[in-house]
């Protein structure tokens, strides 16, 4: 399979480019950098931080090298995705995208790209994450109906968005195992919010140093509390699942496939 990958010097693009570069089943054809950096036409290699050189460039083009791959792996900006999401549709390419921060309208043309290519987006490539959610689908189920539910998220100083796209997907997941819609039970903080309305999901951001990922689920009864947390030490984890997930593109049809496809967790 060859592989572009996105933003190669940001934390998540510099792993992903390690991480492919150390497969066997895996090309690195070119990586895609921002105009005007010192790095455009050295090598991926150097720039990724691989430890070797791999003789593949970095460009600021993506249309000029994007013929050469199947896949395209981005966790880059929500800004870069929809750039190169339109490539991809126009070249027919396979696309891996794990950026976070996007409208609905955004997502919509995401599913959209569907009808012609093969379009894998997860917010959370991690496998702990994913198992979690199914966890939750599990809890919520079975008793979520008598609990209070909240959501910790914490990250970074650095990360633009926020709540996390992770807590968002969990959000999904319980309000859906619940029978409704998450954006008509989400509560986003609960400042000024008060006795807390039962049947809620809160939704808690904290941002502080280089925590690079951690999400806690409260589910709140009486006289007892249920936790469930997945901390993360750092962000190697989702780089090796943003490349488990563009393997699992090679040879696929067109359409929406999702991390829950690549784990058997469907
Ligand atoms: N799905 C998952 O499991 C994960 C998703 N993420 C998401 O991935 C995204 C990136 O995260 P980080 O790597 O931490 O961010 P970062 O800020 O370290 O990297 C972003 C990179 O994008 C590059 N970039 C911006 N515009 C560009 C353009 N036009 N052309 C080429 N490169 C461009 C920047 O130069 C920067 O290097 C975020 O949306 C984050 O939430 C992060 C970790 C895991
Ligand atoms: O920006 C990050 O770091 C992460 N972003 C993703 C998100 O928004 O959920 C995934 C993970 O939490 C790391």
């Amino acid at each position: 399979m060859k592989v572009i990958v996105t933003a190669p010097r940001g934390k998540m693009g510099k792993l992903i480019t390690q991480v492919a570069a150390s497969r066997d089943d895996m090309e690195l054809v070119a990586g895609i950098g921002p105009k005007g950096r010192d790095y455009i036409g050295t090598d991926l290699g150097t720039v990724a931080m691989v430890g070797k050189e791999l003789h593949v460039p970095v460009v600021d083009d993506l249309e000029s090298v994007i013929d050469k791959c199947d896949v395209i792996i981005d966790f880059s900006t929500k800004e870069m995705a929809m750039e190169v999401l339109d490539l991809a549709i126009r070249h027919k390419k396979g696309l891996v995208c794990g950026s976070t921060g996007f409208s609905d309208e955004e997502m919509k043309r995401f599913e959209d790209a569907a009808s012609s290519i093969p379009m894998l987006y997860a917010a959370n490539t991690s496998k702990l994450v994913n198992v979690m959610n199914k966890v939750l689908e599990f809890i919520t189920k079975t008793v979520g109906e008598e609990l209070d539910i909240e959501i910790l998220e914490m990250h970074d100083q650095w990360k633009k968005d926020a709540p996390s796209g992770t807590s968002k997907e969990m959000g999904e997941t319980m309000a859906h195992a619940l029978g409704k819609e998450l954006s008509d039970i989400a509560v986003y903080g609960r400042e000024g919010v008060s006795p807390r309305e039962p049947g809620t999901i809160g939704y808690h951001s904290l941002r502080a140093g280089n925590i690079p990922s951690s999400h806690t689920v409260f589910f709140g009864g009486m006289g007892e509390r249920l936790e469930i947390t997945h901390h993360c030490y750092n962000w190697e984890c989702f780089a090796r699942g943003a490349c488990d997930c563009a393997a699992y593109l090679a040879n696929k049809d067109p359409g929406y496939y999702t991390i829950k496809d690549v784990l058997h967790l469907s």
